[in-house]
């Protein structure tokens, strides 16, 4: 059975560098009238959440107020500070351009490597078939991402990423910086995929689409789950989505 639990899930992020012990900036801090010791932010703050196969939820929220962190907290990329996350099934995280990619490496060696983190054996085959879905110059597979742009360096994580069905897809506001035929296309590739998964979560600020894919809305403010947030139906969610906005 495909299942998310968070219970009381916090996440601070040290923010302590060798800069914030200087005296030069202890001396700023007083001048400005800022208290020293602040060296964490909390990003997700006593977070539970109990999420069944069938689930489509989407995190709203302003900026800064966790959604990312609380994607990248269930993917595993970050351990918590407290609480605890238990994930059963097969995780498909699509969390952005720096999640995952070694931009040193040329592009099918990061194509290997993210199908191993994923579990996956990479066959020739396989390499082939993602980068045929990239629909980037073969000359390219030889280049270190670092040489890709924005765009293109998307069209090899997504081709990569949904290679393969999950039991649960993970997506942090996806689609924005590739061109409208690609778009469409992967749009189409992540659709096949969100029916086919367990539980989506989508992360976004696009409510026209989060009223089309989620059936549960969890609205963050400031890293807690704000308003009487609960599981329900596409239609009292979608009227929850309008309060929330309103
Ligand atoms: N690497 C980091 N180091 C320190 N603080 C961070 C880091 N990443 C995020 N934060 C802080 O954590 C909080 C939550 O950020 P997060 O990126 O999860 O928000 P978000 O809801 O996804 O925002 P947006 O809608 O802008 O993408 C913010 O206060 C942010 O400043």
């Amino acid at each position: 059975m495909t299942s998310i639990t968070l219970s009381n899930v916090c996440l601070d992020y040290p923010l302590y560098g060798a800069y914030d012990f200087s005296i030069k900036r202890r001396l700023m801090n007083r001048l400005l009238g800022e208290a020293d010791g602040a060296h964490a932010v909390r990003a997700i703050d006593q977070v539970s959440l109990d999420i069944r196969s069938g689930a489509r939820i989407g995190l709203f929220g302003p900026n800064g107020s966790g959604k990312s962190t609380l994607l990248r907290l269930i993917a595993g990329v970050y351990p918590a500070t407290s609480g605890r996350i238990e994930v059963r099934g097969r995780v498909m995280p699509l969390l952005g351009l720096s999640a995952g990619a070694n931009l040193d490496l040329v592009a099918t060696d990061n194509i290997s490597l993210l199908l191993r983190i994923g579990g996956r054996r990479p066959t020739p085959a396989i390499i082939d078939d993602i980068w045929a879905f990239t629909e980037l110059e073969d000359r390219m597979r030889r280049l270190p991402l670092r040489t890709f742009s924005s765009g293109m360096l998307m069209r090899v994580l997504f081709a990569t990423a949904t290679a393969f069905p999950a039991d649960i897809l993970l997506l942090d506001e996806w689609l924005s910086v590739v061109d409208e035929r690609f778009s469409a296309k992967a749009e189409r590739r992540l659709l096949e995929l969100v029916d086919g998964a367990a539980i989506v979560m989508l992360a976004s600020h696009d409510q026209e689409l989060l009223r089309r894919v989620c059936n549960r809305i969890v609205p963050l403010d400031r890293g807690r789950i704000v308003g009487a947030e609960g599981g329900g139906e596409t239609d009292r969610s979608a009227r929850k989505l309008e309060e929330i906005c309103a």
